[in-house]
């Protein structure tokens, strides 16, 4: 067997994405040593009850000490207070990077503490669910997955090299772009979808005249998927909000616009206008499907073997 990637993996976070990583890093043998360290005690007792990890720290300038690949896995509005406090204790020829869902504004928050001969490489796995925590993550869960790298310019390419070969590692595909680019791009595929389903999740939570029993009993199951990614998690939703605002606001500006359109073409019975709109969009969905990428939660046939163990 060939030698682990890292030697010393430091994972700050142990989330749905902290710990899928420390969980994909064990079973493809990718590092040497998993050192894990989180804010709350009671998450981290859980990852060392999980087993997780080799070692445990509150202190994640401790985690960090000798770590050749440091991954902050943690709301994007706490990467500025993370990056501050493991920053005196990272080690020259690290690489530190994050999975945070916005890009722009986890450089803005980290790149200032990253200490001269530390590698910044700012990331994000395009792979997810609605869950969050410990124990909601998998080792499967980057596997037939896009990872964004967002590198500043003048990043040492075998920096990059060693990043893309540990994502790699994990299952993914690695393509790399601007920051900027990112924050716009995942904005409609990503921020505005989870916008949305808060949004119509919660109309149909206020509506008078359908009882909440009614919503539940009758739903159909494009509602079922609405409340699915509605009960994503508040705190780190709360942050891609918060900081993706430009764009996010962009493109929920093009998105009244289409509504307003399209509820004019309701309003006054343009059929032609309608079935041209919806014909347009499913050759997206099309598209989709034929790219592979067409199961939003890949589950590798968890739900099953949950079932089957009476879960
Ligand atoms: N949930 C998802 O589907 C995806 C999430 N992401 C991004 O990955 C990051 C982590 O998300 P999840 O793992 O889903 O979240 P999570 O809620 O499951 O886990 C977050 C972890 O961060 C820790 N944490 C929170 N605040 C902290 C702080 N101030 N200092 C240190 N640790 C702190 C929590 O204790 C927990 O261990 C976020 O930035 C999110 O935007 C990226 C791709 C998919
Ligand atoms: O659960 C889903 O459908 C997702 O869309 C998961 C997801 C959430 C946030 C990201 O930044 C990337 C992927």
């Amino acid at each position: 067997m060939s030698a682990p990637l890292v030697r010393r993996l430091a994972l700050i976070g142990i989330g749905l994405i902290g710990s899928s990583l420390a969980r994909v890093a064990r079973k493809e043998g990718l590092a040497e040593k998993i050192v894990i360290s989180t804010r709350s005690a009671e998450t981290l007792r859980r990852a060392e009850e999980l087993g997780l990890g080799d070692r445990y720290c509150l202190d994640a300038g401790e985690a960090v000490e000798d770590a050749d690949l440091v991954i902050v896995s943690v709301p994007v509005g706490a990467s500025g207070a993370v990056a501050k406090w493991i920053a005196p204790s990272l080690k020259p020829g690290a690489i530190l990077t994050d999975a945070g869902s916005t890009k722009r504004s986890v450089i803005e928050q980290m790149a200032p503490h990253v200490p001269e001969g530390v590698h910044f490489i700012p990331g994000h796995p395009i792979a997810g669910t609605e869950q969050s925590g410990p124990d909601a993550g998998f080792a499967e869960l980057f596997r037939n997955r896009w990872c964004i790298l967002t590198p500043p310019e003048g990043t040492d390419p075998a920096a990059i090299a060693r990043l893309t070969a540990f994502w790699e590692g994990c299952g993914s595909t690695v393509d790399t772009m601007d920051a900027e680019h990112h924050d716009l791009v995942l904005a409609i595929v990503s921020h505005l979808p989870h916008i949305i389903a808060y949004n119509i999740v919660g109309t149909a939570d206020d509506l008078e005249a359908v009882t909440k029993s009614e919503v539940i009993k009758y739903s159909a199951s494009g509602f079922r998927d609405f409340t699915r990614l509605a009960a994503s998690d508040p705190t780190m939703w709360r942050d891609v909000c918060l900081y993706n605002k430009d764009a996010i606001l962009e493109m929920l500006a093009r998105f009244s616009e289409d509504l307003a359109a399209l509820q004019r073409a309701i309003r006054w019975s343009d059929g032609d206008k309608l079935f041209d709109i919806f014909t347009r969009t499913r050759e997206i969905r099309r598209s989709i499907v034929e790219a592979g990428q067409d199961t939003a939660v890949p589950n590798f046939g968890r739900d099953m073997a949950q079932a089957e163990a009476g879960e």
